[in-house]
């Protein structure tokens, strides 16, 4: 998928800066010329919206967890993300299944085995070669421990049932996020967030002109 159009994800703990960045590289990326969906998980269709309320409003067990935010992932690919991609048009995902690996394994406790066979389960079949497991091109991993994460959030929202977990919970979901990274290092660019926000765009901007998709200078 990805000879046709380019697929980035945003991750890392709540609070970790991301949202701060996505729409400033949708709008450079578009400034390129390219068509640019931004698009976010759990959530980016009807179906997959309601999804997400569910998910983060409603305690359940971290299996449901996980089943609920796959079945938002397939509706979501199949509605939006693989038919931008076959358009070679670009997508950005506020979180893709890194989250789920991060969140519903490393987090809650759920087999890493397990979650691959639900990512396998879920995202095969949408290239030519049936073994493709559609993950994005590359994912932009912003990296902050969770002490600075809380207390960047403590002043900035009213937690939703994830950003209500205790630090320790965010550094088990750092570590699930290190591991991903760590069994597949070429699609990840760490981002060091701990640093003042232009120093963190830089980095963005860096990992995406690495890849040829933003020209220096931009
Ligand atoms: N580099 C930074 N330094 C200090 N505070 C930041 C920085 N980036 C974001 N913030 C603040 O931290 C909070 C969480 O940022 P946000 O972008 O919403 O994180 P996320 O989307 O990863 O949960 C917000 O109040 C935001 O203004
Ligand atoms: C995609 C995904 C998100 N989540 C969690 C992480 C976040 O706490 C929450 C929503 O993510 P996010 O959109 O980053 O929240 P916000 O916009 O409030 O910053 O859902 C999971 O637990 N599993 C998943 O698979």
């Amino acid at each position: 998928m990805s000879n046709t159009g380019f697929f980035l994800s945003f991750e890392g703990i709540d609070g970790a800066g991301k949202s701060s960045h996505l729409d400033a590289l949708a709008a450079a990326l578009r400034q390129a010329g390219h068509t640019v969906t931004l698009t976010r998980e759990p959530g980016g269709t009807p179906l997959a919206e309601q999804l997400r309320h569910l998910l983060l409003h409603h305690a359940m067990d971290a299996h449901t967890e996980a089943l609920l935010a796959f079945a938002a992932r397939r509706n979501h690919v199949c509605q939006v993300i693989a038919p931008a991609l076959a358009r070679g048009e670009v997508v950005i995902s506020d979180r893709f299944s890194d989250a789920t690996f991060a969140y519903q394994g490393a987090g809650r406790g759920l087999d890493w085995d397990l979650l691959l066979q639900l990512e396998r389960l879920t995202l095969a079949g949408f290239g030519l070669n049936p073994d493709f497991v559609l993950k994005p091109d590359l994912t932009l991993w912003f990296d902050l421990p969770a002490a600075v994460a809380a207390q960047r959030l403590a002043s900035a929202r009213l937690p939703d049932r994830f950003e209500a977990q205790p630090a320790p919970f965010f550094a088990a979901v750092a570590g699930g996020y290190a591991r991903r990274c760590a069994e597949d290092a070429p699609r990840f660019a760490r981002i060091e967030a701990d640093a003042p926000r232009p120093a963190v765009w830089q980095q963005v901007l860096a990992a995406v002109q690495s890849r040829g998709w933003l020209k220096e200078g931009a």
